[in-house]
């Protein structure tokens, strides 16, 4: 049982845990288990938080987080890896390190910087590193509206806006880029995807007129990662992801009493 091809499908998350359960690498585990891929973890962040907000925030000393990379290198065969909540300049750079260090499949990239609640994510001064050093290895980059605006210092308005944005993600060394828009106004959220061979397309959606929404990006990002392990190709692997995302909105589970969880049980099985 030693083959490659005998391997069950597994996906990787770097980021940080939630501790309400609704975010961060719970709701990456909750994703990939639902896709039936198997889910390994680096923690590069424990926070305190809940549906409320942030409460706290430890980023995790640099020599477990090459540990665990290594870790797994050693003896699993990860398809593909997705990475979320970095902190600062110094975690991004490690984690960037690692990435290019090991062949962990395709890179997905979400650059989270802020949460719902408002609270920083990550610092300042790691934006750069983010550009200079995470952007050149992602397989795709995954930005909501605001994240895309710092990446690019484009202030998307426009659709032409935000196809320039895409653009620029893409200059600074992403393959693929997919700006996400649940932070844009009206009745309909568009998600605007640029790949590699310049082809672009939208995916739109109605807004569910509901708070309960935390952890969509993380839940977007890593059902696309889990897609990617399971086979399918990154178009495919988007537009399964964004079926999958909208269910756990739409079909709401009661946990908590501010920003809730998403329902990662909702496409059954
Ligand atoms: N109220 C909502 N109804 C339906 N889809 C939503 C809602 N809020 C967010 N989404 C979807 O979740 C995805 C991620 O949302 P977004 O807020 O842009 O990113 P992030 O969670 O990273 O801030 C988008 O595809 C968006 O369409
Ligand atoms: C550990 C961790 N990672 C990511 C997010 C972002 O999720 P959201 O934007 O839905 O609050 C979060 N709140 N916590």
């Amino acid at each position: 049982m030693s083959s490659d091809l005998q391997q069950f499908p597994q996906m990787l998350t770097v980021a940080g845990i939630d501790s309400s359960g609704g975010a961060g690498i719970n709701a990456d585990v909750a994703t990939a288990f639902a896709h039936h891929v198997y889910p390994a973890t680096v923690v590069v962040a424990v926070t305190a938080q809940n549906t409320y907000g942030v409460q706290g925030a430890t980023l995790l000393d640099t020599n477990i987080i090459e540990q665990q990379f290594a870790s797994i290198a050693d003896d699993l065969a990860i398809k593909a890896v997705k990475t979320g909540m970095l902190g600062d300049r110094e975690h991004v750079e490690i984690v960037a390190a690692a990435l290019a260090k090991y062949d962990l499949g395709p890179i997905i990239i979400d650059p989270v910087m802020v949460a719902k609640g408002g609270a920083k994510l990550l610092t300042d001064d790691a934006i750069t590193a983010v550009k200079e050093k995470l952007l050149p290895l992602a397989t795709l980059v995954t930005p909501n509206l605001l994240e895309a605006q710092q990446l690019t210092g484009i202030t998307i308005n426009t659709p032409a806006d935000l196809a320039a944005a895409a653009r620029a993600l893409q200059a600074l060394g992403a393959q693929n880029v997919l700006v996400k828009g649940g932070h844009g106004a009206g009745d309909e959220l568009t998600d605007y995807v640029l790949l590699a061979d310049q082809s672009a397309f939208t995916l739109v959606n109605p807004r569910l007129d509901t708070t309960r929404t935390h952890g969509t990006g993380d839940t977007y990002a890593a059902a696309i990662a889990s897609n990617l392990a399971l086979g399918h190709d990154l178009k495919t692997a988007i537009t399964l992801a964004k079926d999958y995302l909208y269910a756990t909105v739409a079909n709401e589970i009661i946990v908590g009493h501010g920003h809730g969880p998403l329902n990662h049980w909702a496409k059954g099985e």
